[in-house]
């Protein structure tokens, strides 16, 4: 096999018209692997440390910041010469580089961008797809499970996808960050999709009836109108799926990412939202507010209910709604396996999203990947808010056979990136491709 020969890195623009790394592994047969490193809006305080740079050109636009000078000057001459399978060296190589906890030293975007490149580069040396590259590290540490009872064979991804937007993602015009739709009657990965642009469409058409069409798109690529409440853009999702004609959490369900790290207040305690009736709730209150939601609406997911630590709150919620739906902890796991395994312990959340970009290398993130199914925590693979053109999550998803996959709406090209790359990938598994669908939910 290769072994990794140079690393080149430097800045692109992500969809905020921001810097960020991309790095190019370069292979001994001359094969190149390429990654663009993703950002976060609403991060989660415990991920690991991206070193941004606002840009050292005189524009405060491109150049070579400190996380693509550390690619060149420090990274590279740890990891040069490794094989290139060997995935958990390199990984293990970029932890030892960095050296800390939390990856600020290098930044966990340098260390993505090579460790991702890496992958890439070990595909293209064996003239593989990504995917299959990508099953064949998860089989070689799922198929050690007692009993294979973790699945591990290619599988297309259901999707969660968002309509409308609000928090730190669309100026806040809405305390709940994303209200997403589930398009769970789904035969396969191409219609789910079909289904998906179905409602972006119907929804769209629901808010201008009712005079809240926006031209604001949020950064994700939902609607962002203003609306009376929460409980309106719920409304107008379930006028969508009555207008295509699909059955409201038969064909099509709601999740709901509420990220409400970003309006909690640790010195009270408190959720601060916006409508003056509810402001100062306590974890109970929010609690109280999420059930009766599910209670109206066909809700099947809700993301970060409460606050990346209020594991107090967080275990009420799992006690009142975990047996139903599908509770994922965001800002609660960071993706990272000690927060994880802490959640598993005191049976916190029942799901984990999983971005490669809050842990910094990829086999750290098939360790949560693994840990999760282990204990029956159902992954779901999540984009950022900050995205390229870079498709590695559909292929992460769809190699590990994940079940779920979280990446924005359909109005933006750095989420059709990697919608479209999922479509081929469709197409390369043949007629009957597996495809998660509804049992991926099935509690
Ligand atoms: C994708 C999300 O947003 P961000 O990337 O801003 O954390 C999220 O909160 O799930
Ligand atoms: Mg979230």
């Amino acid at each position: 096999m290769a072994v990794l020969q140079a690393l080149k890195a430097r800045q692109v623009l992500d969809s905020r018209g921001r810097p960020t790394v991309e790095v190019d592994a370069i292979a001994s047969n001359g094969a190149v692997g390429r990654a663009i490193v993703p950002s976060g809006a609403s991060t989660g305080r415990h991920e690991a440390i991206e070193l941004r740079d606002s840009g050292s050109s005189r524009y405060g636009g491109l150049g070579v910041g400190q996380a693509v000078e550390n690619v060149r000057t420090v990274i590279a001459p740890a990891v040069v010469g490794i094989e290139l399978d060997d995935q958990a060296a390199i990984d293990a190589a970029l932890v030892a580089v960095d050296g800390t906890a939390n990856k600020g030293r290098l930044g966990a975007n340098a260390l993505l961008g090579v460790s991702l490149a890496v992958a890439h580069a070990a595909a293209a040396v064996r003239g593989e797809e990504l995917f299959v590259h990508l099953n064949r590290l998860w089989k070689k540490r799922a198929k050690a499970e007692q009993g294979g009872s973790i699945a591990v064979e290619p599988t297309l991804p259901l999707p969660m996808v968002n309509m409308i937007s609000g928090g730190l993602h669309a100026g806040r015009n809405l305390d709940i960050q994303d209200i997403l739709i589930i398009p769970v009657g789904a035969e396969n990965y191409s219609h789910a999709l079909e289904m998906i642009v179905a409602m972006y469409r119907a929804v769209g058409g629901v808010l201008s009836e009712i005079g809240a069409e926006s031209v604001l798109v949020g950064d994700e690529g939902g609607y962002g109108p203003k609306l009376r409440n929460n409980e309106q853009a719920f409304e107008v999702v379930v006028d969508a799926m009555v207008a295509c004609g699909f059955e409201p959490g038969r064909d099509v369900a709601i999740a709901v990412d509420v990220a409400s790290t970003h309006f909690f207040d640790p010195a009270t305690k408190t959720y601060r939202l916006s409508e003056a009736s509810l402001r100062a709730f306590d974890s109970g209150d929010m609690v109280d507010m999420l059930a009766r939601w599910v209670g109206r609406y066909p809700i099947v997911s809700i993301e970060d209910g409460l606050a990346e630590d209020d594991w107090e709150g967080w275990k009420t919620l799992t006690e009142r709604l975990g047996g139903a739906v599908q509770l994922i902890g965001d800002d609660l796991f960071v993706t990272q396996t000690a927060r994880l395994e802490r959640g598993i312990a005191s049976k916190t959340a029942n799901s984990i999203l999983i971005k490669v970009n809050q842990v910094g290398t990829l086999s750290e993130t098939l360790d949560a990947l693994l840990i999760a199914r282990r204990h029956g925590y159902r992954p779901v693979v999540s984009a950022r808010s900050g995205e390229t053109e870079d498709a590695t999550i559909a292929d992460l998803a769809v190699g590990t056979a994940a079940g779920q996959i979280k990446i924005g709406s359909v109005a933006r090209s750095e989420r059709l990136a990697k919608y479209n790359r999922l479509l081929r990938i469709e197409e390369s598994l043949g007629p009957n491709a597996p495809f998660a669908g509804r049992a991926t939910l099935a509690r």
